[in-house]
């Protein structure tokens, strides 16, 4: 087979990500708090508020450091961030879920997640997509070209310049297609594995709004920002 090469501006291209990635993660880790002892669903549900506004914040300091995102028309910048923020935070859980873990930490936190309020039938669909992110065993410039990828989906509802959009993932397809030659070479079509869990993860995406407001409480209370982004309330 041909051997794989990264272009000089695609290595640019990558670090640039994968500093903006690392740079804008979650302040405290909603894992270890989940670990160190069982909420009630009204504090789960206030924790998931929490994590989930600042990381809708970290990921607009995130998206400003895509190259080339700042020059997409500023409505379109809005739409894509609108709708990508549900998936990110999936995408994000999943990684926080798969994160190595000393034996038995998996179980304990599966355990309170399964505890925390959620309603039983999104169980199933929730662990399979965490489960499958996990066996890809993603190297952490795979998870932040795919986040950026996630964000730079085209066919959001009201984009409008959808080819400049279309541009921008295109390269980030590019850079995530041979990231993946070099990091898996056993693995044919892990490439292709990786695609095909961002179709995963915007079914899952779908539950997100009945996941919420089904949440085994009374009384569910939404940041403004959550309200903005999320259909709720
Ligand atoms: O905080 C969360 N996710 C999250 C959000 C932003 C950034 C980083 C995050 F991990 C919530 C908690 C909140 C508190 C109650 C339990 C679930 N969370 C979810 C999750 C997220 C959204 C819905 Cl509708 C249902 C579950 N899946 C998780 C898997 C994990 F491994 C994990 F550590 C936390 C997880």
């Amino acid at each position: 087979r041909e051997k794989v090469e990264m272009t000089k501006e695609q290595r640019a291209l990558m670090k640039a990500i994968v500093d903006a990635y690392n740079r804008h993660q979650i302040p405290q880790d909603v894992a270890k708090k989940l670990l160190q002892e069982q909420y009630s669903a009204e504090e789960n549900f206030l924790l998931l508020t929490e994590m989930a506004t600042s990381q809708v914040q970290v990921l607009v300091e995130f998206t400003k450091n895509i190259p080339g995102f700042l020059s997409l028309d500023r409505e379109d910048q809005i739409a894509l961030l609108k709708g990508s923020t549900v998936e990110a935070m999936f995408l994000r859980s999943a990684q926080v879920f798969s994160r190595k873990m000393p034996n038995g930490h998996t179980v304990v936190l599966e355990e309170r997640i399964r505890k925390s309020g959620i309603p039983d039938e999104f169980m199933t669909p929730m662990f399979n997509f965490y489960k499958s992110i996990g066996e890809l065993h993603m190297v952490q410039e795979e998870q932040a070209i795919l986040t950026a990828i996630t964000i730079l989906m085209p066919d959001r509802p009201y984009v409008k310049d959808h080819q400049a959009v279309e541009r921008l993932q295109e390269t980030m397809l590019n850079v995530l297609r041979k990231l993946c030659v070099l990091q898996h070479p056993q693995e044919q079509q892990y490439f292709a594995r990786l695609l095909g869990r961002l179709t995963e993860l915007r079914t899952l995406s779908h539950y997100h709004a009945e996941m919420l407001t089904s949440w085994k409480m009374n009384d569910h209370k939404f940041t403004p920002l959550l309200c903005e982004i999320w259909d709720v309330q």
